[in-house]
């Protein structure tokens, strides 16, 4: 299979952000090896004021390529085009107003941006364009009606469309959800179910025994819901239909399914312990970066590591956001039982300077570890934090060279991080295919380490790698976190019922609404396919945490 995907993002930034517009250019080649004829490629364009057009060009034959392949256009009224393609090459033209920028805006994107954004997109399945390789044919300064550039392609590449492109309402199985529920939800009724099948409850539970023991096991009691068994089988093939399974190898395996960063998605890798065979740079760097936790965490509890005027550290102070916040302190909680009560933990998120400074109160110089927790070391509040925290801590260490003893930094970005003037050495490392909202399983979790040990934090590890296996392994109809998903799609999309309550009666549990909030929003409220079309329909849910003292 030939195909391209050339993803690329608007001129003038600025005024993207702020309009919130996108544009793609997606060119996709959906020919199979036996019948190169009939190549097919797609470009989808998003225009300055939103619009959508989607432009299909069919070369004559990929053997000898059309310099000037016929090309069908819908929504003739979008800026850019495809001047010619060839199996070896993609020529586009913008024309003013620049595609993504505002109307009055005339500045063209600049040449360096150009090729950055290229050199950032073009990849998905196919061998990266490298940067000297896409030509300007012109220079589009300001003036100028047209900006052309020309784009080698590689000769083979792999790209799937079948999954990514489509929009879910026009599975076979959605539509057939459709006319179950039109037909009978309103005879759908759990008291009736139950009383029909008195082994409602045996068919439609699930148990998981984890490979921790035999006491650790879970059930997930799916005859309480609005469904029935026709329900359950139709939505397992809207996810076969999907091909949800063959996606779920390929991510296990690393293959780069987050298509939009051409990243793997592989938070599957950090607690892998080399059972499944991962081929993705830095998966085999876990294994350095677990010893490191494990030696720092035990140094800092046994009181081997000393602040700088030589007395132990009694308090860490976690300062992140989001997936470097919420997971932590989450768990830190939910296993408070098995933390060291003499080790302090407090986790600073808010950039109301108040939440810094009522914990800098609690904090003595001397004896306090500041854990700065960032992915991308840039965001705002975390970094706004940190500042404030070192600044705390001059005042009283007044030597620089101190912080290494008080500050350690969770990071992918080593430029940034020593920048700030933390040693390299103290910084705990991961890696792109980590998502923020997955990263309590990376170094993000140095602070659970911290206050439950290295072993407890193994052993959650552990635990969540055998949920890893359950999902990897086990056919759809048993498997529970596509059970669940499907059960959520159902609700949300047929029932329109897009609030999710959790409610999780145990205290030690208190955080698990919000981590699990930002899970769910950041993973599954998407607004476009995986090409870039919008979609018209509800891909995410409102949380509503537990408040019964306002509801009657
Ligand atoms: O760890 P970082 O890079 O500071 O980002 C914090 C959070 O911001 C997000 O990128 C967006 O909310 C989250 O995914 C992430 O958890």
């Amino acid at each position: 299979m030939l195909a391209v995907l050339v993803v690329a993002r608007p001129s003038n930034n600025a005024v993207f952000n702020a309009r919130k517009r996108t544009k793609t250019c997606t060119a996709v080649n959906t020919s199979d090896r036996e019948a190169p004829r009939k190549a097919l490629y797609l470009v989808n364009v998003y225009t300055a004021n939103g619009d959508l057009s989607t432009h299909v060009i069919m070369p004559t034959s990929s053997k000898s390529p059309s310099s000037t392949p016929p090309t069908r256009s819908f929504n003739s009224g979008s800026r850019s085009q495809l001047t010619s393609l060839s199996t070896s090459s993609v020529t586009m033209q913008f024309k003013k107003p620049w595609p993504g920028s505002l109307s009055t805006c005339s500045d063209p994107p600049s040449t360096a941006k150009i090729r950055a954004r290229f050199r950032k997109h073009v990849v998905q399945g196919c061998q990266p364009f490298d940067d000297p390789n896409i030509n300007v044919l012109n220079n589009p300064s300001m003036g100028e009606e047209t900006a052309r550039y020309h784009l080698p392609v590689p000769s083979v590449c792999d790209f799937d469309t079948t999954m990514s492109g489509k929009p879910a309402t026009d599975y076979a199985s959605w539509k057939k959800l459709q006319e179950i529920y039109d037909a009978e939800h309103t005879k759908i009724v759990l008291k009736d179910l139950f009383a029909q099948d008195p082994k409602r409850f045996e068919k439609l539970s699930k148990n998981y025994n984890s490979t921790s023991g035999p006491d650790v096991t879970l059930l997930v009691d799916l005859s309480k819901h609005l469904i029935t068994e026709p329900i359950l089988q139709t939505l397992i093939s809207l996810a076969r239909e999907a091909r949800v399974e063959e996606y779920r190898d390929k991510m296990f395996a690393g293959e780069h399914i987050n298509t939009s960063e051409d990243r793997a998605v592989l938070h599957v890798a950090l607690r892998n312990f080399n059972d499944f065979h991962i081929a993705e740079s830095g998966a085999d760097e876990v294994g350095g970066v677990l010893k490191h936790t494990k030696e720092f965490s035990e140094a800092v509890r046994s009181g081997e590591w000393k602040g700088y005027t030589g007395k132990t550290i009694n308090t860490i102070v976690n300062i992140g956001i989001g997936g470097s916040d919420l997971g932590p302190v989450m768990v830190t909680e939910a296993l408070k039982p098995y933390a060291k009560r003499d080790l302090k933990a407090h986790f600073v998120s808010n950039i109301d300077g108040t939440h810094i400074a009522e914990t800098l109160r609690e904090c003595d110089p001397e004896r306090t570890l500041f854990i700065i927790a960032s992915k991308t070391f840039t965001t705002q509040e975390t970094i706004t934090n940190a500042e404030t925290a070192r600044g705390w801590f001059l005042q009283t260490a007044k030597d620089k060279a101190h912080v290494a003893k008080h500050f350690v930094a969770l990071s992918t970005n080593t430029k940034a991080v020593t920048a700030f003037g933390i040693d390299e050495s103290n910084m705990f490392q991961f890696w792109d295919w980590v998502g923020g909202r997955y990263s309590l399983w990376s170094a993000i979790g140095l602070s659970i380490a911290l206050v439950i040990g290295y072993d407890n934090f193994e052993a959650l590890l552990k635990g969540a790698h055998g949920m890893d296996k359950h999902f990897k392994e086990t056919p759809l109809e048993e498997n529970l976190p596509v059970l669940l998903g499907l059960i959520g799609l159902w609700y949300n999309d047929f029932y329109g019922a897009q609030t999710l309550a959790l409610l999780p009666y145990d205290q030690y549990l208190h955080k698990f609404a919000d981590y699990f909030q930002q899970g769910d929003m950041e993973s599954n409220g998407k607004s476009v396919t995986k090409n870039g079309q919008r979609v018209n329909y509800q891909t995410g849910v409102r949380h509503a945490q537990q408040s019964f003292s306002s509801c009657n």
